[in-house]
């Protein structure tokens, strides 16, 4: 599962001049911590929940990463997420290095005791390896800024000393950050904004294609529609809208569940594969991951891809789109966001003085587009496809520091 990453790792490490050394330290996390978590459920019998903690390398700071409470959490995927954690570090040059942690768990069958109780059990379990200059955990899949909450009074409550530090996505009462709930959404929106600038595009008018209607895909949805761009495409797990005169976006919002699924809600619809290959200017995937490989690459018709997923795009399938002039902007450099903010939350903690949301947004556009600029420019000046300028800027920081501290 960690090859397709490795690969790009191995290429950047080589296009800046490190050794293989550097190679076999960068391409696994250095640390992949499994614990047991019994819970006491709500009926009196107690269920032993299995979580993780993958920390990839601190060279350049203490590891931050998300914290995923999903049936289909894994010591691979954790591992995986740690690497690219640490490569949007590195992208959006914040002094930190990657992690990820999460329960294989399914949250939406527990209560919200039962999940009280396993979120402070996971705290109790990684305790020894995290803190606000080791290892900051933040919100990911299925976990939200009441389980930052309880998360973060668990660890005061261990280390008897105020933790706001220790995690991000906190309420905003207890150290959180303005805006930091749609940091992510937002990164991608710059993301998008930024790449038809180059391509010559105006949002107005464009037509957008959006896989997946989650908390990412109607976010940037409403973002679009607000900029005067048509979305004509839209799905989710169960099948695709296409309309060429735009969908109803905010009837959708308004009327989508809590999973994101919409399009129930409408007759004669298509299949996720075939919305993929419709007609339109920008196409973002943000359900999950390999849907562009080298089966549908030459069909695509958009001219910017955004990867708002976590590796949507095959590297076949890269090849094939950068080889046919498709602008595509990779997933460590668009879901850059949520981790550019929890880097704020993490300094206004350290302060003691928190910024108005307006500052705080101003903020996170000026790092996006800080580096999706210096990427673009790199893969344009050596002629690389932006996957690969953004790995060479997420590798960059990480083996710096690791040279520099002497480890290989
Ligand atoms: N939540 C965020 O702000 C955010 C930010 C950046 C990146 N992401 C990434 O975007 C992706 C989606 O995250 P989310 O938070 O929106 O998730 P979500 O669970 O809220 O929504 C997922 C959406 O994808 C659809 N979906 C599920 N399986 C599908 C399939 N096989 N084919 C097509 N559609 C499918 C679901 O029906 C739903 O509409 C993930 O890869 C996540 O890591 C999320």
């Amino acid at each position: 599962m960690l090859e397709p990453t490795q690969e790009v790792i191995k290429e950047a490490l080589e296009k800046l001049g490190f050794n293989n050394d550097m190679f076999e330290l960068l391409k696994e996390p250095a640390l992949l911590l499994e614990v047991r978590i019994p819970v006491r459920m709500d009926d009196g019998s107690y269920k032993v929940f299995t979580g993780y903690r993958a920390q990839h390398n601190h060279a350049a700071g203490p590891y931050k990463g998300g914290i995923r409470f999903h049936p289909g959490v894994n010591p691979d995927n954790m591992k995986e997420l740690a690497i690219w954690a640490g490569l949007k570090c590195g992208v959006a040059d914040l002094p930190f290095g990657g992690g990820m942690g999460g329960v294989t768990c399914d949250p939406r069958r527990l209560s919200l005791g039962e999940l009280e109780r396993l979120s402070r059990g996971y705290v109790r379990s990684i305790s020894q390896i995290a803190g606000a200059s080791k290892d900051i955990p933040g919100p990911d899949l299925f976990t939200n800024s009441q389980i930052m909450a309880w998360m973060m009074d668990e660890y005061s409550k261990i280390k008897r000393v105020d933790s706001s530090g220790f995690i991000s996505g906190k309420p905003l009462v207890l150290g959180g950050s303005e805006g930091r709930e749609k940091a992510s959404g937002y990164g991608i929106a710059i993301c998008v904004e930024e790449a038809a600038r180059k391509k010559g595009l105006r949002m107005k008018g464009s037509r957008v294609i959006i896989q997946g209607f989650g908390n990412a895909g109607s976010y940037l949805a409403k973002y679009m529609h607000d900029a005067g761009a048509k979305v004509v495409g839209v799905s989710d797990a169960y099948g695709a809208l296409y309309d060429p005169d735009g969908l109803p976006i905010d009837y959708m919002l308004n009327r989508r569940d809590s999973f994101g699924t919409v399009t129930s809600l409408f007759e004669g619809t298509i299949t996720n594969a075939e919305l993929l290959e419709q007609d339109c200017d920008i196409l973002v995937p943000a359900a999950v991951s390999k849907q562009i490989t080298e089966q549908n690459a030459h069909n695509i018709k958009a001219s910017i891809i955004v990867e708002a997923a976590g590796g949507p795009t095959t590297l076949e399938a890269t090849k094939i789109l950068t080889d046919r002039g498709i602008l595509l902007v990779p997933d460590v450099l668009a879901g850059a966001g949520g981790i550019i903010a929890s880097y704020f939350e993490w300094v206004q903690n350290r302060q003691g003085m928190y910024w108005p949301l307006q500052e705080a947004e101003e903020k996170l556009r000026a790092k996006m587009t800080g580096a999706f600029n210096t990427i673009y420019k790199s893969a344009e000046t050596r002629r690389l496809d932006m996957r690969l300028a953004a790995y060479m800027e997420g590798v960059r920081k990480m083996a710096e520091a690791s040279m520099y501290r002497g480890w290989v």
